[in-house]
């Protein structure tokens, strides 16, 4: 007679012994979740080195993580803020549709499994009897079984994949708005409030979708089974159900016992995994100042710092599983003879007929399995914790979006933009002005403060802006100009004082009023545009770049789209940022030979070839690139911080003549004499004293000896 070696432990088994398939369910496809459990261990600790990393210089602690009934019910609390939003959204019919989809397949494959369970009872039986005709009819019953059944859990997983698909997708978009919403990806960046944040939105997200649900189906089927297989267990001999009992309750506390240190391990895995990664990415970003300055040594310590610091936390989080595998390995092997002890007397004595054994111990481990969850699937529980909790925190501070202690730094520049009719012609001293230009910016008692620090940078400053006036702010450097543009830009708020531009909005807005920046950008988008000090190349074609960020020239990401019905659709904007007139490709042409940039066409074949332009343009003709934006754009008043600095006296003379002629009004900052040639106002900054309360601004009136004044 053969003995039939117990059922395949539920995890792992059939990739060890694939003979055991054999048994009266369908272990491989019964314990998916297993299987991806080692799927999503594996992600963790490989693929966070893969993700797309950003900002990380802060050396961010994880939350300490006490094990009290509390601290389960605060990840459970952060777990349902974090999953809750889709399943209430726009898509909610759907996606609920398509999880009751799976949550019947699900069902079903439980069902299709209890039938191999009694099939396999029949077969065995029939094997043990040598009764010829019964096994061929078992093995026909068996094959039909598996031609039926098999289609189910194959359908069963797509839908799961696909659902997962459909909630990254949403999730993502819904991560991306609001990171992008009201300058949080600056403030998070400027001032260190969270570590790489890009690996949240990429790898945590992915992970989270796909684990929620392997985990609640896991539950679910894990409770079906309960019902259906305990029923069959407790019929066959009820002190074998104590026995389970007490075997998977006990299982389950060492585990938890031994695994503790797990999940902050696989927090910091995360962390480290990007941190190295990000550094990579700044290689690429700076290769031509790296091999300049022939900093290949400090990178390659940095690098191998970095990963360095990655390694020896993998090294202690695989020694934590190792000692954590010592006990489950042992746990999933002795179920496969413990069953048949238990029931083999019973056997011997006739009262059982051999099938029955291998059904007993097919049960077992069905319920054993259920109960034993914690055991067999406490490495992946331990990661996913760690993905709620980054993501979590994510969460709170997109929804806050600032956790600096706000007693320190006072948020009190109000920057307000009001339609041009309401500007007065009255000085804030109340003295009638003699001019009739109308005015685009008041800046009011402006005392301007860095966000981080405090430190004051500008005492109470008082300036109008008319049109055609052309302001120079010059300053030793670190005096603060730039952070004027910060401040005028919605930027920092740090400080007191009041901001005004007078355009042509609808209706009357302000900062506070219409809380999201977005809409303040938006609304004002096209009456003020800012060139930063370092020009922003897109990544995208000539034309992209031309009309970035007036209007959006969106690519296809997948020729033909997505094949998967559903999720892409989620991921369409909803309202664009462009509006009226687009400039067609000779507004374009010609644009870039008033900067002078005609040749780059032919050069870089054409205006819609794509390049990494910050690399192969020079930084002077990527300053030139962001005058022809703005002579695109024609805003009523241009903010240029030194965004001419890299370009020979010549270019930088014909620029500005030609957003003169444009009637562009601006504001310039720069430390070149020459610049003073194409103002008529000068800002002169001198760097602020912490103890004294004084001006430390004064404004000089030129004329104007532009080439246009000439
Ligand atoms: N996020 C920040 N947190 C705290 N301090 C900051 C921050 N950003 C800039 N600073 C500080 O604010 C001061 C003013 O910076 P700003 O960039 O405005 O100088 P600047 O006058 O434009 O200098 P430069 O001419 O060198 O460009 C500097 O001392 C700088 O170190």
């Amino acid at each position: 007679m053969i003995l039939i070696t117990g059922t395949a432990p539920p995890v792992f088994t059939t990739c060890y012994h694939p003979v055991l398939l054999s048994h009266s369910h369908l272990p491989p496809l019964r314990h998916e979740s297993a299987i991806h459990r080692s799927k999503i261990f594996r992600f963790r600790s490989v693929s966070a080195a893969s993700s797309s990393s950003s900002s990380s210089s802060s050396s961010l602690l994880p939350p300490p993580r006490p094990d009290k009934a509390s601290e389960l019910r605060a990840l459970w609390k952060r777990f349902w803020k974090v999953a809750a939003p889709f399943w209430f959204s726009e898509d909610k019919d759907q996606a609920r549709l398509r999880l009751a989809a799976v949550f019947a397949l699900t069902l079903a494959t439980t069902g299709i499994s209890v039938g191999f369970n009694f099939l396999g009872r029949d077969f065995y039986n029939a094997l043990a009897n040598k009764d010829q005709e019964q096994f061929t009819k078992q093995l026909l019953y068996y094959l039909c079984g598996f031609a039926g059944g098999i289609p189910f859990f194959v359908l069963r997983d797509y839908a799961k994949e696909t659902l997962s698909l459909r909630w990254r997708s949403w999730m993502t978009k819904y991560y991306l708005q609001r990171y992008l919403k009201d300058q949080t990806f600056y403030k998070i960046q400027s001032q260190s409030l969270i570590d790489n944040p890009d690996q949240r939105i990429v790898d945590d997200l992915s992970s989270f979708t796909s684990t929620a649900l392997s985990f609640s189906l896991t539950l679910f089927s894990a409770t079906i089974d309960l019902i259906s297989f305990s029923n069959i267990l407790f019929t066959i001999y009820p002190p074998l159900f104590l026995v389970l009992l007490l075997y998977s309750f006990g299982g389950t506390a060492i585990s938890v016992f031994l695994g503790k240190g797990l999940v902050n391990l696989n927090f910091l895995q995360e962390k480290k995994e990007a941190d190295f990664r990000y550094s990579l990415v700044r290689v690429r970003e700076n290769a031509e100042s790296i091999a300049f300055y022939g900093g290949e040594e400090n990178e390659m310590q940095l690098l191998l710092q970095r990963f360095r610091s990655a390694f020896d936390n993998l090294t202690e989080l695989l020694i934590a599983s190792r000692n954590l595998e010592f006990f489950t390995d042992g746990y999933r092997y002795l179920i496969q003879i413990l069953p048949a002890a238990v029931v083999a007397p019973m056997f011997f004595s006739g009262k059982i007929e051999f099938g029955v054994i291998n059904q007993s111990v097919s049960a077992f481990n069905h319920i054993l399995g259920d109960f034993s969850l914690v055991v067999y699937q406490f490495q992946a529980i331990s990661a996913f914790s760690a993905v709620i909790d980054r993501l979590g925190e994510f969460d709170d501070l997109l929804d806050n979006n600032s956790t600096r202690d706000p007693s320190q730094i006072m948020d009190e520049i109000k920057l307000t933009y009001q339609s041009a009719g309401t500007s007065s012609l009255l000085r804030s001293n109340g003295s009638v002005q003699s001019r009739q230009n109308q005015k685009l910016l008041e800046i009011e008692e402006l005392t301007l403060q860095t966000p981080t620090n405090g430190t004051t940078l500008v005492h109470n400053l008082i300036a109008d802006i008319y049109e055609k006036d052309h302001l120079l702010i010059m300053g030793p450097s670190g005096s603060g100009k730039t952070s004027l543009l910060r401040a005028m830009a919605g930027l920092w708020r740090s400080g007191k004082g009041r901001i005004t531009f007078y355009l042509n909005p609808q209706d009357d807005f302000t900062q506070e009023k219409y809380e999201s920046h977005e809409t303040l950008v938006k609304r004002s988008s096209g009456d003020v545009l800012f060139l930063p000090q370092r020009p922003y190349m897109v990544l995208g074609t000539l034309r992209q770049q031309l009309l970035y960020p007036a209007w959006s020239t969106t690519m296809e990401a997948t020729p033909g789209g997505s094949k998967i019905d559903g999720a892409s659709s989620l991921l369409k904007k909803d309202d664009g940022i462009e509006e009226g007139y687009k400039p067609t490709t000779d507004d374009l042409m010609r644009t870039l030979e008033n900067v002078r940039l005609g040749h780059i066409v032919d050069r870089f074949g054409g205006l819609d070839s794509l390049h990494e332009w910050s690399s192969v343009l020079s930084l002077g003709e990527q300053q030139r690139l962001a005058f022809a934006r703005l002579l695109l754009c024609q805003p009523k008043l241009a903010l240029l911080d030194e965004s001419t600095s890299a370009l020979d006296e010549a270019n930088e003379a014909h620029l500005y003549q030609q957003i003169q002629s444009a009637g562009i009004t601006y504001i310039s900052i720069g430390h070149r004499q020459t610049l003073t040639m194409f103002h008529n106002k000068i800002l002169r900054i001198a760097t602020a004293d912490p103890q004294s309360l004084e001006r430390n601004w004064r404004i000089e009136e030129t004329s104007l000896l532009g080439p246009l004044n000439q």
